[in-house]
């Protein structure tokens, strides 16, 4: 497990990361979500130990990742894909990891399976495209089979068959009870990977929940009810504390609650319903609303 505790990072003026405590859980696939400059970078760099906090601690398991002696095999993980040696071949960039961290050589053709790469393993690392360069930052990250993994935007230039790719890779390592821990502005992709989130902004800690109560609490998220009886119900619905939006002689629009307790509130006030649903927010329209006062670098929309 990963656990955070009081994590800053102060660049001269600036504070990237603002006391950040956290922990991060096996068998979960945790998304890392913030707007640029929001200090995601600079977190997974404490946490590997390239970056040194101002104060607090990032704990692998309990223990600073630099105190591990073969670290590639407590935390694999990729940051930066172009961050390799480019005269090197594929296969000799990640013999070279796999000398420094004991790991049997054998383990890099295994790896390089994995990520579809044996047919590149002669290529020089610095001619690859970027979404074959992401291949094989990630192929360096499960080089040591790690319990924990980071991922730093990891679709980044990949194609289609490549994210989709990665998502299911994701999964099956957390399925395995891995620890899995992947940054990404893709919202759309996000809600297909992870089961839970954290979300910073200007350094700082917004949320750190399950991805289902992160949509459930977004505005957008609600309960839709017809019944001949709608204006009696919202009354009810209003009384218990429920914001309810009349859209119809018979329909209305409940938020702030799960179906369950709108319908027990009508059952139990003997109202008849001929219809209860949900609609469901998108992640990207959860995530908005979350961070509208932190995005830093953001373009005007038109009319905005
Ligand atoms: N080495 C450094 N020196 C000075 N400032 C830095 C350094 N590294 C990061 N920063 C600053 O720290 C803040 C957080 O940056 P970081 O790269 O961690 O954000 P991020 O959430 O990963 O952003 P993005 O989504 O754009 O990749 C930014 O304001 C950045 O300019």
């Amino acid at each position: 497990m990963i656990s955070l505790r009081g994590l800053s990072k102060r660049y001269g003026d600036r504070l990237a990361v603002d006391d950040l405590s956290l922990d991060l859980r096996p068998g979960t696939v945790t998304g890392f979500l913030g707007p640029n400059g929001a200090g995601k970078s600079t977190t997974m760099r404490m946490i590997l130990g390239l970056d040194r906090p101002t104060t607090g601690v990032a704990l692998v398991d309990g223990r600073p990742y630099a105190a591990y002696r073969h670290p590639l095999r407590k935390v694999g993980a990729l940051l930066d894909a172009r961050a390799v040696h480019p005269g090197r071949s594929v296969r000799a960039h990640l013999l070279a990891l796999a000398r420094s961290n004991g790991i049997a050589p054998g383990r890099v053709g295994e790896v390089l399976e994995s990520v579809g790469m044996e047919a590149a393993a002669g290529r020089r690392a610095g001619a690859l495209s970027l979404g074959m360069s992401q291949r094989l930052g990630i192929a360096a990250a499960l080089l040591g089979d790690p319990e924990v993994l980071m991922f730093d935007e990891p679709v980044n230039g990949l194609d289609p068959d490549g994210v989709r790719w990665v998502r299911h890779l994701m999964r099956s390592l957390a399925d395995e009870g891995r620890t899995i821990f992947v940054s990404s502005h893709l919202m759309s992709e996000m809600q297909l990977t992870a089961d839970h989130l954290v979300v910073i902004g200007k350094g700082r800690l917004i949320v750190d929940a399950p991805l289902a109560k992160v949509i459930a609490g977004s505005s957008l998220s609600a309960v839709l009810v017809r019944s001949p009886h709608a204006g009696d119900l919202a009354t009810l619905l209003t009384a218990a504390g429920l914001r309810v939006e009349r859209t119809g002689d018979n329909d209305l629009v409940a938020s702030g609650a799960t179906i369950e307790r709108v319908g027990d509130l009508a059952f139990d006030a003997g109202v008849r319903l001929h219809e209860l649903s949900t609609r469901e927010a998108s992640l990207e329209q959860a995530y908005q609303e979350l961070t509208a006062g932190s995005v830093e670098y953001g373009a005007r929309t038109a009319g905005g």
